[in-house]
């Protein structure tokens, strides 16, 4: 694992991004058919403001999420949202965005046609996630029913989880996608998660500290606030 601290009073949460976008726009630009997964959540929108201006031939881009809470795409909470209003403008909206929700019934009955597309795009060029403070990623959650088939190297591509304590349920690329990337990157804000991260590293137990699982090759980006 990479620490990079942004931890400089001059190197503010928007420098972090400016940064982090321009280290995945030099990843895609180097690759002839290129796939990013971004997270959801309140950390990543500063850096899809900054990559959706940034020139890429967008259109031999596959992009999706790590993960995606199963609520329809006008729902608040909803990452395919977030992901249609801060990444896929401007620039990057000729993207080729591979959803995970669907009304089409429940999370596990839809999972398979995402998956099928999840590893058309494997290995994915860049992987950029979130965390959160009891070490998950993605939507890989401690507790979760079937974390271990989803830590498992012959996992699916992608699975639905019930992880407890969330509100709504969960689709997940699974710790062997994230792992096969080329490049993956996580992206940190404040004290706690910090903690938390060099927790997950002292325990390396995937099963207690879901984001242990990535940290081989991963470059952390960490600011301070
Ligand atoms: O759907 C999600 O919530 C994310 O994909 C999740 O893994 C997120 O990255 C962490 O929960 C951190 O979230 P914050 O950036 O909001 O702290």
């Amino acid at each position: 694992m990479n620490l990079i601290e942004y931890a400089d009073s001059e190197l503010m949460m928007m420098d972090l991004a400016h940064i982090v976008a321009g280290e995945i726009n030099r990843k895609l630009m180097h690759s002839e058919r290129a796939s990013l997964a971004l997270p959801g959540g309140t950390t990543p929108g500063p850096v899809m403001d900054a990559l959706s201006a940034t020139s890429l031939d967008w259109e031999r881009v596959d992009v999706m999420l790590t993960d995606e809470r199963w609520v329809p795409e006008d729902d608040p909470r909803s990452n395919a949202r977030l992901l249609r209003e801060r990444l896929l403008v401007d620039k990057a909206a000729k993207a080729n965005f591979i959803p995970f929700w669907s009304d089409a019934g429940a999370p596990e009955e839809c999972v398979p046609v995402a998956a099928d597309k999840v590893r058309a795009a494997m290995p994915l060029t860049l992987v950029l996630l979130g965390m959160g403070e009891d070490m998950h990623t993605a939507s890989l959650f401690p507790g979760a029913e079937n974390l271990d088939t989803a830590l498992s190297p012959n996992a699916p591509p992608l699975l639905a989880l019930h992880p407890p304590g969330v509100p709504e349920a969960r689709v997940t690329l699974t710790a062997r996608v994230i792992n096969d990337a080329m490049n993956k990157h996580l992206v940190i804000i404040g004290d706690a998660k910090r903690e938390a991260l060099e927790k997950a590293r002292a325990s390396g137990d995937g099963h207690v500290a879901p984001v242990a699982a990535v940290m081989r090759d991963l470059t952390v980006h960490w600011a301070k606030e």
